[in-house]
């Protein structure tokens, strides 16, 4: 049986492989979170790989505040970049096949047609950009690698845009938001789905993957079908990304194309809104 091990354990992607793997009665599968491996300290790296000699290693790892990340450039940057170069070079030197977890945010977010995995990267915040930095140091050091980049990531488990809403929804009488910047939301239960599948089916078709849900919305429409789901009556006014001001840029455009992780990873993609409406149901 394949060993696994999961940095990042404790976060919401990481909780959700903890469901999945319990579901799927995956049970050679080590979580660790930050306090037990922080991805940044070699040394305990190195122990952890010579205690499991892992043929899976699963990066939920990363500095996620994307807004905070415009002021906090070098931490973003070591969790994101250098933890992930230091996880790589372990991975080649115990023959571990890495997986790692990217984003939609490496994209400018300029076009208007659903992003293949070649499309030229060019972030526009300091969160795409070391995160664009940890996916271009991976292969650096190894060669057996998938990089999932995923997009609007959200699930019953720590801090989305699905808990926020409806936090926000029950707290107030009105709420802005943005409906100019579109994409798909991802239930991040699916996405571990497709994660353990890599594994349990010993995939070896290494390389870039877009993974998000089926389907196209914008964040005003998703609040929306949240709010509808969750039977909150609150007033949801519709505003432009300029009325809307955040400290980091995101991307107006990030639909990903899916071809390829439907070809060669041999998922099912399910569609964004029955899958929110699972995570609802959950809630
Ligand atoms: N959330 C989203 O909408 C999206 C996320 N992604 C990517 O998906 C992946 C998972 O994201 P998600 O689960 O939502 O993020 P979370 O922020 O919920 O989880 C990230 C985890 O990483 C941990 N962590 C931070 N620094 C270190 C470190 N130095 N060593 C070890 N662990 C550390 C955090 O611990 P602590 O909380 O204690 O700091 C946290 O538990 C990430 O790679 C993210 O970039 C991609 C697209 C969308
Ligand atoms: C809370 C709120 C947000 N918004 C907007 C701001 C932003 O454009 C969008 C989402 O805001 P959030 O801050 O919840 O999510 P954000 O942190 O921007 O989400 C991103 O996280 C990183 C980690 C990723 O990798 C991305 O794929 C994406 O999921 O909604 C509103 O318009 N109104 C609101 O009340």
């Amino acid at each position: 049986m394949s060993k696994i091990i999961v940095f990042g354990g404790s976060g919401q992607l990481g909780q959700c492989l903890q469901q999945v793997a319990k579901e799927k009665n995956i049970t050679e599968i080590e979580f660790l979170p930050e306090e037990q491996a922080n991805i940044l300290n070699p040394d305990i790296l190195e122990a952890v790989f010579a205690e499991y000699k892992p043929t899976y290693c699963i990066n939920c790892a990363a500095y996620t505040a994307v807004d905070k990340a415009e002021d906090e450039v070098d931490i973003a940057r070591k969790v994101n970049k250098d933890g992930v170069a230091n996880l790589s070079k372990l991975c080649k030197a115990y023959d571990t096949t890495l997986i790692h977890i990217s984003t939609d945010f490496v994209f400018a977010g300029t076009g208007n047609q659903p992003l293949v995995e070649t499309d030229e990267a060019a972030p526009i915040s300091v969160y795409g950009l070391t995160k664009l930095e940890g996916e271009q140091v991976i292969p650096a050091y190894t060669e057996k690698f998938f990089i999932l980049r995923t997009s609007w990531l959200y699930s019953e488990y720590a801090n989305n845009f699905v808990k926020t809403m409806l936090k926000f929804g029950r707290e107030r009488d009105e709420l802005r938001v943005i409906w100019d910047q579109i994409g798909t939301p991802t239930y991040a239960i699916d996405l571990a789905g497709c994660i353990l599948s890599i594994t349990e089916t010993r995939n070896q078709n290494f390389g870039i993957y877009h993974y998000s849900n089926e389907g196209v919305t914008s964040w005003y429409d998703f609040a929306k079908v949240i709010f509808e789901l969750g039977k909150v009556d609150v007033k949801v006014v519709p505003v432009r990304t300029a009325e809307y001001v955040t400290k980091a840029t995101r991307p107006t455009y990030s639909v990903m194309d899916k071809t390829k992780a439907k070809t060669q990873l041999n998922v099912e993609i399910p569609y964004w809104k029955d899958s929110l409406q699972k995570c609802m149901s959950r809630l």
